[in-house]
């Protein structure tokens, strides 16, 4: 689905990729770590088509300088943490800009629009809602109409930056839950986590990002290791082994520059 060979991304004049080749086939769920300013934001956003970039980057097997940038509005789908409005929109009306990379210039929404909104809804328990005004919903609720909207558009691939970063923890299983569900059925999710053990939990792969470049990729349990998170996170770690083989990570102390081991 995603393919990527020695991509590399420059901002501001500074490299902030450097170097990445993978793979994301379709119908996986992929989590993407790494500490603060490693560049995850940056790789969602080129992903999505909208940086510049040196070295190769596919999707669906076609070079996203050749994919046209409202075919590409259709196939990605980026989620943020629910942004706060400075306007009261109702639930539908933004579910329903899920649907503008389907429209041309001026064309207004249909009938059918409107019942691909409703579907979204449902799919996110959400269709009574769709005459609230967002502000009147909890940020858990508010989350899910930004999955619905990304349901709407009928990408195929989900870009999730932070999405749960803001949830409860009730709220965060239970939108990674529904991702979990869109994936079962065909759909492509990379998603950005700090919450390694949510990470391992959810993703059937990790790429770990530090500094720009890709240290990591492979099965969570292979790739959250003590000595990966004291290197690249700079934590001391124990890592415990539930039963069904999940890492789970119980954390020691930061390590600082000049810390002795303990
Ligand atoms: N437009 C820009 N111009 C210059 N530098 C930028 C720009 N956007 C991001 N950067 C830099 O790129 C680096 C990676 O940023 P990015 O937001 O991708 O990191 P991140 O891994 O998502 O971080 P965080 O976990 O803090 O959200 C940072 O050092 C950031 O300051």
């Amino acid at each position: 689905m995603v393919a990527a060979s020695g991509l590399r991304v420059a901002l501001g004049g500074r490299t902030i990729l450097d170097g990445l080749t993978f793979e994301i086939p379709a119908g996986s769920f992929v989590g993407l770590l790494g500490p603060n300013g490693s560049g995850k934001t940056t790789l969602i956003r080129t992903i999505s088509g909208v940086l510049p970039y040196a070295g190769d980057l596919s999707l669906q097997g076609r070079s996203l300088r050749s994919w046209p940038r409202r075919a590409l509005a259709r196939q990605v789908a980026v989620v943020r943490q629910a942004p706060t409005l400075a306007f009261d929109f109702t639930v539908e009306d933004i579910v329903l800009l899920g649907r503008a990379p389907h429209k041309g210039w001026l064309e207004p929404f249909t009938a059918a629009d409107r019942a691909r909104v409703r579907e979204a809804l449902a799919a996110v328990d959400l269709a009574d809602a769709a005459h609230r005004l967002i502000h009147t919903l909890s940020g858990g609720e508010q989350q899910r109409v930004f999955l619905a909207q990304a349901l709407a558009q009928e990408a195929s691939l989900l870009l999730l930056d932070e999405p749960t970063a803001h949830l409860d923890v009730h709220y965060q299983f239970e939108f990674l839950d529904r991702v979990r569900a869109l994936v079962a059925a065909g759909r492509t999710v990379v998603a950005v986590f700090h919450d390694l053990s949510l990470a391992a939990r959810y993703a059937d792969r990790l790429l770990v990002l530090h500094r720009g470049r890709l240290v990591a990729d492979g099965p969570p349990a292979e790739v959250l290791t003590e000595a990966l998170i004291a290197r690249v996170f700079r934590m001391a770690a124990r890592i415990h082994y539930l039963p069904d083989g999940l890492p789970c990570i119980q954390y020691l102390h930061p390590i600082t520059e000049n810390a002795t081991s303990p």
